[in-house]
Order: structure tokens, then sequence, then C-alpha cells
């Protein structure tokens, strides 16, 4: 029996690390807000200047929405003209406001993001944005130039507290035998003794997809005979999503109701996706404008606008949208004050008649699917599930998987995942408060809890971590380290790479468990389906450019605002100009053979190297990706470079010391890895990133370049 977690002081604990790690967002946001004019945001892509209000309308929930457009002072008459391109997006928060004249003092324009109205951005579109207000009476300023500012989102962090501070407040005798597992204060249920037995009748499923490999197989009749809990570990390219559709068409064979989340909507989306491909009947909840296209016919609001009950909705809509019309007409106070009277009415009449809509429809749904964040919304309280499913668990805050297990009544959780990849990004981890909170829970287990939590351990070879250490230890950690790994099972068969790229992360990560399909195995660059030349480069699966020597050095930058960046970060970055010399070469030499720009990908881990690279390439081979490791999770590209920046006399690797970086890393390719760095000074960083120097040193196509030649052929190069 694994030692059971005091619930209470385990909510307490996330309560204090979500805090951290909101202020830190917020402490962010507001150097950035505080520190730089309206132009210097516009410029860095957080803020839209030069606004006008085109028009107002009632959206889902009955709420406001403004649609701003540029203003026509500045475009000039009679012209509809683009947004200038920025970084804002669909669900973004952000904050309206008149825009101060060029002629304001400094500190009055620095004081802007404090005013003005909040909101959600909703849609965008080449020549306006809309955005949804948060407080229904909000007076949208409507006179001269507004300018539109991006703010911390502190929306998710509020929901996740709640939820932490719900689970806080039960009471021993709340807990569900299910929750109990979940802590560690029960075990799971034993698994049919027989399921291996091929007589079993879990062995005579009938298979939606025949294809499926046997450990896709096993994975889901483990699923199935599971009674709390089961674990799909997915290493890349295994089929994880694959493997989770056939599990929900099996489970909607046993009649079944299901809850499917994800972290992201592109990752609930991707689920619907293929479900539709199914015919099966499903409700996707989450806003619209966040939504796949493909997507939207499942989405709740077209339901309710194509059910029958949705014409009573329509009438009212179609009355309030009249009134705001009217407001911008009036400038009378008290008329003003009248028809927002007459709106409250109507809003409230409007959420009711909804309500009774969408709550038919759910209530009727064999499936619901929607984000971790959106299952915790109005819609979903107290219904029963039979199974809550969730996929990319390992990129989920634990916090956010109990939004919707406190949410809906539900007795077994799937999740689907890979601990050894990267967990969800924390900009707290190393603030003042979250280490007084990860003290006092190791104060309190009283124990050393092993390197699970820091990302540098294979999770099932290590000592359990106490529950709550960082904000980074995933459920789907936790519940590893509780029961061990006989709570989950792995795929192991990828479908993504040369059997030599999947190699050694095959070996330092995977138990050397995996196994490319016959497909991919031997699949070189030369054999795209379209015309490549057999070179030295299309016919290598793996090449390393070693600049050891000291000849490529690193550089320290100061980031500023990037646009673009995720997040907005501010602060030291790394670059390195000679490797992406270095890069931009090999790249040529890849087209030069005939692949497609777009067939290839460059990624490294700092910020500043993404814009040297963006900066060299993008224009000369248009359609190659270039981007942060961080930001490829999940991706795949035929040809990658990873260019791993540092090279200095002190050995310093910073943050490519995390091993699940280097692995999302090296796993992204399914025909070309190239990797460009210094071995002497990555090898010195951990034993992993030895190993995998040595790795490459005798298995990869080794070159070492030299200085003087990459830039005289770089002159020549794009
Ligand atoms: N049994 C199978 N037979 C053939 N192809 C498969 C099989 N299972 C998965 N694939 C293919 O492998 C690829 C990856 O599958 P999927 O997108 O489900 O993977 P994933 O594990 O969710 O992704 P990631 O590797 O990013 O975590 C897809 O192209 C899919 O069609």
């Amino acid at each position: 029996m694994p030692k059971p977690t005091d619930i209470p002081s385990f909510a307490a604990t996330q309560l204090t690390l979500l805090d951290a790690e909101l202020q830190a967002e917020l402490a962010e946001t507001n150097a950035l807000l505080s520190s730089h004019t309206p132009a210097a945001l516009s410029r860095a892509g957080l803020a839209i200047l030069n606004l006008n209000v085109s028009s107002i309308r009632t959206g889902l929930g009955g709420k406001t929405v403004v649609e701003l457009g540029l203003d026509p002072a500045v475009v000039g008459k009679g012209d509809k003209a683009d947004i200038p391109e920025h970084g804002i997006r669909v669900g973004d928060i952000v904050a309206v406001q008149d825009q101060p004249a060029g002629s304001a003092k400094k500190s009055e324009k620095r004081d802007l993001a404090k005013k003005g109205v909040e909101g959600v951005v909703l849609r965008l579109r080449r020549e306006n944005i809309e955005i949804i207000l948060d407080k229904e009476d909000a007076d949208v300023p409507s006179g001269g130039k507004l300018w539109l500012v991006k703010l911390a989102n502190d929306i998710t962090y509020k929901r996740m507290n709640q939820t932490m501070g719900n689970l806080k407040k039960l009471s021993d005798q709340d807990y569900t035998p299910f929750m109990r597992v979940l802590f560690g204060q029960g075990s799971p249920s034993p698994l049919p003794s027989d399921l291996n037995d091929p007589s079993n009748p879990l062995h005579k499923l009938e298979w939606n997809d025949p294809s499926l490999n046997d450990s896709q197989q096993e994975a889901i009749r483990f699923a199935l005979a599971s009674r709390e809990i089961a674990l799909i570990h997915g290493p890349p390219g295994t089929g994880k999503t694959h493997t989770l559709i056939e599990l929900i068409l099996q489970l909607l064979k046993q009649k079944l109701r299901l809850l499917v989340c994800g972290p992201s909507n592109i990752s609930v989306d991707n689920i619907v996706e293929r479900l539709a491909s199914h015919k099966v009947s499903m409700i996707r909840l989450g806003h619209p404008a966040r939504l796949l296209p493909s997507v939207l016919n499942h989405s709740l609001d077209v339901l309710t606008r194509t059910s029958e009950a949705a014409a009573l909705v329509q009438d009212i809509r179609k009355e309030m949208d009249d009134k705001q019309a009217s407001i911008r007409k009036t400038r009378n106070a008290k008329e003003r004050r009248q028809v927002y009277t007459d709106l409250k009415e109507l809003r409230k009449e409007f959420r009711e008649r909804e309500r009774g809509c969408v709550d038919n429809l759910i209530r009727g749904s064999k499936v619901v699917l929607a984000t971790l964040h959106g299952a915790g919304g109005f819609h979903l309280k107290g219904q029963e599930f039979d199974v809550v499913i969730v996929d990319e668990a390992s990129q989920a805050l634990e916090a956010q998987c109990w939004v919707p297990l406190l949410w809906v009544k539900a007795s077994k959780l799937v999740l689907a995942g890979d601990h050894l990849q990267l967990p969800p990004t924390i900009k707290s981890l190393n603030s003042k408060e979250a280490k007084a909170a990860k003290k006092a829970t190791e104060k309190k287990d009283g124990k050393d809890h092993g390197a699970a939590s820091n990302g540098d351990g294979n999770i099932d070879a290590v000592k359990p971590v106490a529950p709550s250490m960082t904000l980074e230890t995933t459920l789907f950690d936790r519940l590893l380290a509780l029961h061990g790994p006989c709570i989950k099972r792995m795929l192991t068969t990828q479908y993504r790479m040369h059997e030599n790229i999947m190699q050694f992360p095959s070996a330092e990560l995977y138990d050397s468990k995996l196994i490319a399909a016959d497909a991919v195995k031997h699949r070189l660059l030369k054999d795209l389906p379209y015309k490549v030349e057999d070179t030295d480069d299309t016919r290598e699966p793996i090449v390393f450019l070693d600049t050891q020597g000291g000849d490529f050095p690193e550089k320290t930058e100061d980031e500023g605002i990037k646009k673009g960046s995720k997040g907005m970060s501010l602060g030291d970055s790394k670059s390195n100009e000679g490797e992406a010399a270095l890069v931009k070469l090999h790249v040529n030499q890849l087209t030069e053979a005939g692949v497609k720009a777009e067939d290839i990908a460059v990624v490294t881990p700092y910020n500043a190297q993404v814009a040297l690279l963006s900066g060299m390439l993008k224009e000369a081979y248009p359609g190659i990706e270039v981007g942060s490791v961080d930001g490829f999770q999940g991706r795949e590209k035929e040809a990658v470079m990873v260019s791993l920046v540092r090279s200095n006399a002190d050995g310093e690797v910073g943050f490519l010391g995390e091993k699940r970086r280097l692995n999302v890393a090296m796993t992204r390719p399914k025909r070309h890895l190239c990797v460009v760095g210094d071995s002497e000074t990555v090898g010195r960083g951990s034993q992993f990133l030895k190993a995998w120097m040595d790795f490459l040193e005798e298995h990869a196509d080794l070159r070492y370049p030299n200085i003087s030649d990459t830039y005289a052929d770089e002159a020549g190069a794009g």
C-alpha cells in the first residue's frame, strides 16, 4: 500500500504554488506594461493602436461583443485596412482603452494598462478584432482613438484555485473510493487475473481499427479492465491519440458515458476530428472562436442554434442586438440608463432559455469533450460520467486535471501522456514563494524525494515523489510514483523516426523498448515521395556538426521583448552566430538536393537563437519552420536540425541539462536529424548529455566544421 497523501495539505500546497505562479505571471506582465510605451508594446506585438469600435452585438451567454477596426482617420477615408501584424491571439485577455495622445506625458501613457474595459479576444480577422467584454454593463470608450493591450491571463488560475480551494474544504466522508485511490489512501482494484489469458473476453474485442499494434491493443484492454485509473504511456510517435480513439469507441460500445479532455483546445479538437470520422455523436464544449472550423458542427454553440429549442433563444438575441445598437445612437444619459436596464432583463431571460436548451443537449450526449479548464463551466456541474479521459496529460498541471475530477461525478480516469517529454511551462519555478512551498512539503514528508520531479530521472526507477513538490509534478507523474508501473501500459511501436534516430532516446529513456514500425525504420530523405538527390546528407539519418574547439562561441543577449515569442519574456538568452551560419549551410545543402523547405524545421532551446535563425532563414527558405524546442513538442518534420547553442569554457549548459527538453528535440524528425553543437561544452553538462555526445560520435555522420570555411561558404548560400 502506498504512503497515503493528506488531501487538505496537498490542496493547500497547490494553492500556495498556484499563487506563486500567478504572481510570477502578473509581475512579468506588469514589468512589461509599465516600462514600455504603447508604441513599443505594439512593435513587440503585445498591443494594437489606432482602433475604433465598428459594431457591438450579443454573443453566447448574453455577453457584449465589441468589434474593433482601424480608425478611418489613420487609414484614409473609404479604405479598409488590415490591422498590422501582432502577437495577440484568440483567448488572450486584453484591455481596450482611450489611446493617449502622442503628446501625453510618459507617466500618463504608462498608467494606461490599468484603465479601460477588459475582455477576451473572441475572433481575429485581417481588418477587425472582436472582444467579448467581462463586465455586462461595461461602458466601451467610444470617442476618440482606442488601443488594445494584452494583459496577464488569470482566468485559468482562478478556476484552478477554486478547484483546489474546494478540494481543501472536503471532509473525510466526502472522499469517494476513486479519490482515495488518486491520493494513495486506497489501492487500485486488482485487475482480473486472466487479463493475459487469450480466453478472456477482452481478447475477443472487435476492433474498429484492425491496424492497432499489440502494445496498443494491450493498453486498450488494460484501460477497459482497470477500475479506477489507467495510464497510457505514449513515447514520441507511438500513436497515443490513435489508441485513445479506439478506447473511446470500445467504451461507447459498453454504453458508458465519457468526458474527454485535454489541456489545450487543439488537443481536444484533434480527438473530435478523429471521432467524427467514426460518426460518433458528441458535444464539444468551448468557445466557438477557439475551435477548429472542422469541429464547429459538434460545438455547443452551433448545436444550440440548430436544435429546435434554438428558435426561442434567437428571438431574444435579436432584441438584445437592437438594444445594443441603440445605446450607441443615444447621447441622453437617462435613455441610456433605461436601455441598460432593459438589457439586463433580456440577458437574464436569454440565459435561462439558453441554459434549458443547452442542458437538454448535454444530458443527452454520451461523449462530451472540453478542455480541462472548460470542463469546469457551469454546464457540467455535478453531471455523471463513467470515465474521464485526459489526453496529453503530462502537459497539464495537476490542479488543471482536478477541475473536471471535482466538478463532475466520475469513478474512473484514463490518462494518456509521456512524462519523459516536457511538462507544462512553469514561470515561478525558482521564485521565493515556490521554493518556500517546496521546502514546506519536503519537511512534512521528511525525506529526499529523489529526482523525479526535477526532470532528472526516469520516474519509474525512482522513489515516490512528494505529492505536490512543485507545480511541475503532473498528476501523471504523481500517480506513477504513488502506485508504480502497474497502473500503466506503454505503447512501444513508433511510426515516426528512422530506427537510428530512435535508438538513443529509446535506450536512455524508454528501457530500449521502442520498436520502429517497418514503414518508417529505414526511411531517408532521399526516399521522399518527390525527387530528392542521393547525397551525403540525404542518405544519412543522423549528422552531427561538432563545433568543439572554441571557434563557435555562444553569446549572451538581452532578449528584450520579442514578437511571437511564447508568453512575454524579458531577460537574458543565448545565441550562437557560428552555429546559425552552419545551420544555414546545411539547410542550403538539403534544399539544393531537392528537400522542400517546408519539410525542414530548425529547433533550438534559446529564444535569442530562434530570433537569429529566423532572421537568417525565413526569407531565404520560405516555408521552413524555425522555433523553440518547447514550442515544437507534439510536432514532427521530415528533417530537423537542432542548434544546441552552448559553447563556453566553463561547461555551462543551462537548461540544455533538462533531458525531457532534449528528448523532445531529438525525437521530432522522421528521416533526418542534424545536431549542431559543441561536444566539449555540452558533454560536460550531465551524464545524459555525455552519453548523447558519445552516441553521436559513434553513430552519426560526424563532421568537424571549420569556422573560416563556414563564413566563406555561408556568403554563397541562400
Ligand atoms: N497501429 C498503427 N498502424 C499504423 N500507423 C499508426 C498506428 N498507430 C499510430 N499510427 C500513426 O502514427 C502517427 C502518430 O499517431 P498519433 O497522432 O495518434 O500519435 P500520438 O502518440 O498521439 O502523437 P505524439 O507522438 O505527438 O504523442 C500517426 O500518423 C498515426 O496514423
